[in-house]
Formats: structure tokens, sequence, C-alpha cells
């Protein structure tokens, strides 16, 4: 008989997969110790790679029984270096650098730049930050082809790289044509999330969504990646179209003043919350890890502090892409979270209280609050929740409540979204099941036993009213 033993923590783990991780091999291990999104990053690596990375994951996931889902991070409107000889230069500081638009291979004098309008975009003066602002550069002559700049900090610089220019205006769509293109291949590779890079307001995250309902995959889940002033700016209106959001502090930090993060961090994990849009936190988490075995306390710290704001999800970038530890690290990102969030009822309430004084809502949003003073009073072992879309698990998990949310779902694509929520584990089920299906299952998965009490959100159409209308509570024969 199949057994199910629960993660360990709630919060989900987001993490990319790059060189490091691409094998079978590493794959496998990464699942095994806990990745519940892989996210793949198409800025780099090859269709073909990205390809077999997909068939792995799902091949993989499925012999190990776990839920693995899948984004695919789009580039946007990003501009980067090129290829660079022999994969990265050292800069020097207070050395010359030519960044040209030509198509050649980088070296110590000369750094190709992969947007043809880039020297439109700057004039003498400007700071120039390359690879989230760890390089930067001093715009000193600007010509047809290319730019002129001092070297302020320098650095190892790799192919690939991110360049930022903050204070520029970026003539250009968030999502370009090739982001169409690789959209177009994701949802024909059946990944189940797209990162929208660089949203700067509702209409790109609306374009994106029209793009795949044109496609038939209107369920494939739109995470805005918020990473520039003006995406803070709309925040609320992007929110609210999209099915997600990432805090994207690698180029959030050199586009705002890296000061703000933490508050700014804070207030958009709040909105989303409130709304019941998953949250993940990224970059820089455990970054030391990509070279070193242990993390400084500082991003322990950064961790703990993300899921006590309220994060249903952290993420891990070049520490399992590219890092020396890649499966240590997800393993500490685990041992955080399980610690963290013990003690997150003492910190959580007053976030409680905040949504106790919003006076107006849905009829769901009331049965899910609802959940709330009944766990507070009676000692429930789980919240079953039956949900076509996921948005009843998802409203349920806003509470970041201490029991596991079981959601039931006929849909497989739900089933995935559903692991960018905190303390959700979903379950495919057939179409027609119903509540004593649902008892069954977890009693044979030995999830509960004999007097073990349990809530159940129900939605039996009444009248006008379809979709969850009430909760019951009752207690395992
Ligand atoms: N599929 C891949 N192939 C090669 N390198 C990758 C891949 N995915 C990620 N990386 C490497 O890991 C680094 C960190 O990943 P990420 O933060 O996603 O990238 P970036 O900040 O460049 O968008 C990248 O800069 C790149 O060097
Ligand atoms: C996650 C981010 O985006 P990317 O790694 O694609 O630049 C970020 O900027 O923090
Ligand atoms: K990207
Ligand atoms: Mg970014």
């Amino acid at each position: 008989m199949r057994r199910v033993k629960l993660p360990s923590h709630k919060t989900k783990i987001v993490a990319t997969i790059g060189p490091a991780t691409n094998s079978r091999k590493m794959i496998k291990q990464l699942i095994k110790a806990g990745m519940n999104v892989a996210r793949i990053n198409f800025s780099h690596g090859s269709f073909e790679e990205h390809a077999r990375v997909i068939e792995i994951i799902r091949e993989e996931a499925q012999k190990l029984d776990r839920r693995v889902a899948i984004l695919a991070d789009l580039p946007g409107l990003k501009i980067r270096v090129g290829e660079i000889k022999g994969g990265y230069v050292e800069l020097k500081r207070g050395e010359k650098v030519i960044l040209t638009t030509k198509d050649v291979e980088g070296d110590e004098t000369t750094i190709p730049v992969d947007y043809k309008g880039f020297p439109n975009l700057v004039s003498k003066g400007d700071i120039i930050y390359l690879n989230d602002g760890y390089i930067v550069l001093k715009v000193e002559n600007v010509r047809e082809n290319e730019v002129e700049a001092v070297v302020l900090s320098g650095g190892k610089l790799f192919s690939r790289k991110g360049v930022n220019i903050p204070k520029a205006y970026l003539p250009v769509e968030a999502i370009t044509p090739k982001d169409f293109e690789i959209m177009k291949f994701a949802i024909e590779h059946g990944v189940d999330a797209i990162g929208l890079s660089f949203v700067g307001s509702v209409y790109d995250v609306l374009k994106a969504k029209s793009f795949l309902e044109k496609n038939n995959a209107e369920d494939v889940f739109v995470i805005a990646k918020i990473e520039r002033p003006d995406a803070v700016r709309n925040f609320d209106e992007i929110l609210n179209a999209a099915d997600g959001i990432m805090i994207a502090r690698g180029d959030l930090g050199v586009e705002m003043p890296i000061e703000q993060l933490p508050i700014l961090q804070k207030k958009l994990i709040r909105k989303a919350n409130m709304e019941g849009k998953p949250v993940i936190t990224a970059t820089q988490m455990l970054v030391s890890m990509t070279t070193e075995k242990v993390p400084t306390r500082a991003e322990v710290t950064d961790v703990a502090n993300a899921i006590l704001d309220g994060t249903d999800a952290v993420m891990l970038s070049e520490e399992t892409a590219i890092g020396k530890f890649p499966i240590e690290t997800v393993e500490m990102m685990g041992k955080i979270a399980k610690v963290t969030e013990e003690y997150r009822e003492s910190f959580g309430l007053s976030r409680i209280r905040e949504f106790m004084e919003i006076k107006k809502g849905t009829i769901k949003e009331a049965i899910t609050r609802s959940i709330i003073d009944a766990i507070c009073t009676i000692d429930i072992k789980f919240i079953l929740t039956p949900t076509r879309t996921g948005r009843t698990a998802r409203l349920i998990s806003r509470f970041k409540p201490k029991q596991w949310i079981l959601a039931f779902s006929t849909n497989e694509r739900v089933c995935n979204n559903l692991m960018f929520s905190y303390g959700v584990y979903p379950f495919c089920l057939e179409e027609g099941f119903d509540e004593n299906d649902i008892v069954r299952l977890i009693k044979g998965l030995g999830l509960v036993e004999s007097d073990d009490m349990v809530l159940m959100t129900e939605g039996k159409p009444i009248e006008k009213t379809v979709g969850t209308n009430s909760i019951k509570i009752f207690q395992i024969a």
C-alpha cells in the first residue's frame, strides 16, 4: 500500500537547474532533497538542453512519487553581455573597457553587449552595473557602436551576465519576440508556469495571459517578476492580473536603492498574502553556498526572515545552477524552513488580525477566513480542500496555518501549480470524487487515524452559488 510522508517543512523551495544540476543523477537528488519547483532560466542554455531537462524532471519526479512544478523563466528585455573567451574575464578597477554591440568574443579590453541600441541608452558619466551590481562601470565616451567605460569596481565577469543601467528608459516592450517563442516552446513541453521578467505594467501580464489563452494554455501560471521600479509602482494591478509574483531581488537591487529592499520585500509579500497569490522570494538567499559548504549567518537569517514575512517560496539561483554544493544548499534551506516555521504562529498573529480587518470579500474569502477561527478553537489535524482551480487552497494558504492543507483536484496542472503555495500538499484524483473518497484516501495513505479531527471545505452548488461555500469539521471513525 502506498504511504505518504509529508515534507518536514511547508515553505516551498524553487531551485534553478543549470550546468551543475542538469544531469539525471543531480535532478533526482534535488527532488529527494526537497525541490518543489524546478526553475529553468531561458536566458541561458539551449532549447535542446531545456527539453531534455524537462523530460528528466517529469520522469524522476514520477519515479520518486514526488510532485515538482516546472517554471520557465523568460529573459525579458534584460540586456546581457555576450560570450567571453574562456568563460570569463577579470575586470580591474581603474582599467578601461569597450562595450561593443558587435558580435565578437569578449576579452579584457572589449566586452560584447547583446542589444544594438545600447549606446543610445547611456551618456558620459552614467553608471553601468554588470552581474547584478557586482561590477560597476562609469561611461567615459559614447560612439556609434560602442561605449567606452572605466571600471569603478572590478571582479570576474562571466559570459551572458546581466547589464543594468538603472536610469535608462528602455524603449522596448517588456515581453520580446524571443519571449513569445520561448512561451510557445514552454507550452509545447508542458511547463506549469512562466516567469515574466521585467514586467512594467499590468499590460505586460495581460499580454502574456492572452498569448497563453490563444494557445490553449490558460492554466499555465504567470508569475510576474518584480524587478524594476515601474513594477513596484504598478504593483497592485500587476498582482491582481498575475497568478503569482516573484520578488526578483537581483535586478531590483540595482534598479532601486538597495537599502529599500528589506521593507519593500515585506510590503509586497503582505499584499500578495492578502490576495491569496503565491509569492517567491528570490536571489542571493544562500549565495555564498555557491562556493562554500556553510552559508553566512546573514543568509540563514535572510531565509528565515522571508518566511516570517509570509513568503510562500524561497528560491535558489546560481547556488543550484552553477554551485559546488547544490544538494547541500537545498537541504540547508529545508532545515532553516523547518525550524523557522515552528515559530511562525507567535510572529504571524498580527498578520491574521490584519486579515480580520478586511470588511469586504467573496464567499470563498469569508469561508476560508472562518477556518482560522475553527483551527484556533479545535485541535485540527488537517485542512482538506477539494479545489477546481486551486483558488480555495491558496486562500487558506494565505493564513499560513500550522496544519497541512491537503488539496484535491482533478487537474494535474492545478495540482502542480499548488506547489508554489505554502503548506499545500496536492492530490490529483479522478473526476467525480466525493468527500468519502477523500477520507478513504487519506486513511489509506496513513495520514489520519481513528479519532483525528479534520476540517473540510465544500462547494455543493446551491441556488445561484457554485464553488466553495461551507466548511465542516468531523472526527475520523
Ligand atoms: N541553463 C543554464 N546554463 C548555463 N548557465 C546557467 C543556466 N542557468 C543558470 N545558469 C548560470 O547561473 C547563474 C545564476 O542563475 P540566474 O540567477 O537564474 O541567472 P541570471 O541572473 O544570469 O539571470 C547565471 O548567471 C548563469 O551563469
Ligand atoms: C530572479 C531574478 O531574475 P534573473 O535571475 O532572471 O535575472 C532576479 O533578478 O532576482
Ligand atoms: K530570466
Ligand atoms: Mg532578474
